[in-house]
């Protein structure tokens, strides 16, 4: 996140860091969401079939051991069956991780909310994105957990041929746009939306930034619309 602050620890209690190994040793690599108590939502860009994970819940600082952390490896994992690795313009980044067992829901470790079928948020409707990618263009990971504050900007203007033009698609949330957004890291993580009910729900997985720079002007982050989504979601936890 760049232009982000620290995160407040464990207020967003359903942000996970994905994990990779690497000889004997894990290393944060994406984010991701807590969707049910043994699924874990990500982008599809964010896995490759030659890697071993492991997904962190009640995480906050990834250089300490706080005790809260609670650590899984997968069962299953399931990669939109539309997603093109050599298309991300295409959209569909989007995978779900079954874990090899249920999470302890607490006050550091809970599930988000999910918006309703089709739910789009108007122009400037305010949204958080958090996660643990570079602090700044080819910058380094923070210790923890960061957050900034991205409006959302809708399809209309972000398909501009001055913004994004055809690279976003309807099914794409982009938010930002001026000097505060998500970087590589941030990847699969979540934008999370206040509802008028005083609940947040994740609207977007943290698809991509500009090659250019991640906080590159009238390129906002794009994320991937999670409401396009919720029937393969739902079904897919069904049948896996
Ligand atoms: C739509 C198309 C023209 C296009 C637009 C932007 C990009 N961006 C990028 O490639 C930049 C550079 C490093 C990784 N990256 C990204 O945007 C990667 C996703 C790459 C997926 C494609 N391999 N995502 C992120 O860094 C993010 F923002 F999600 F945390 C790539 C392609």
């Amino acid at each position: 996140v760049v232009n982000g602050e620290d995160a407040k620890a464990y207020s967003w209690p359903w942000q996970v860091s994905l994990q990779y190994l690497s000889g004997s040793s894990y290393y944060h690599t994406c984010g991701g969401t807590l969707i049910a108590p043994n699924w874990v939502m990500t982008a599809g860009h964010c896995i490759s079939s030659r890697n071993t994970y492991r997904v962190v819940l009640g995480e906050y600082d990834l250089t300490k051991v706080e005790n809260s952390e609670q650590i899984f490896g997968t069962a299953d994992i399931i990669v939109h069956p539309s997603w093109n690795s050599n298309c991300v313009a295409c959209g569909n980044d989007i995978a779900l991780i079954k874990l090899e067992r249920s999470v302890i829901i607490n006050d550091k470790v809970q599930p988000a909310c999910l918006p309703d079928p089709g739910a789009v948020l108007p122009n400037n409707y305010s949204c958080y994105i958090s996660g643990w990618g570079r602090l700044y263009t080819n910058g380094p990971l923070p210790s923890k957990l960061q957050q900034a504050l991205l409006p959302v900007v809708d399809h209309s203007v972000c398909s501009r041929s001055d913004w994004w033009g055809s690279s976003v698609k309807t099914t794409m949330v982009c938010a930002g746009g001026d000097i505060k957004s998500g970087c590589n890291g941030d990847s699969g993580g979540p934008l999370n939306c206040k509802s008028s009910n005083g609940l947040w729900y994740v609207h977007g997985v943290t698809s991509f930034v500009s090659s250019y720079g991640c906080n590159t002007i009238q390129k906002p982050t794009v994320f991937c619309r999670v409401s396009a989504f919720i029937s393969w979601i739902n079904d897919t936890m069904t049948r896996y």
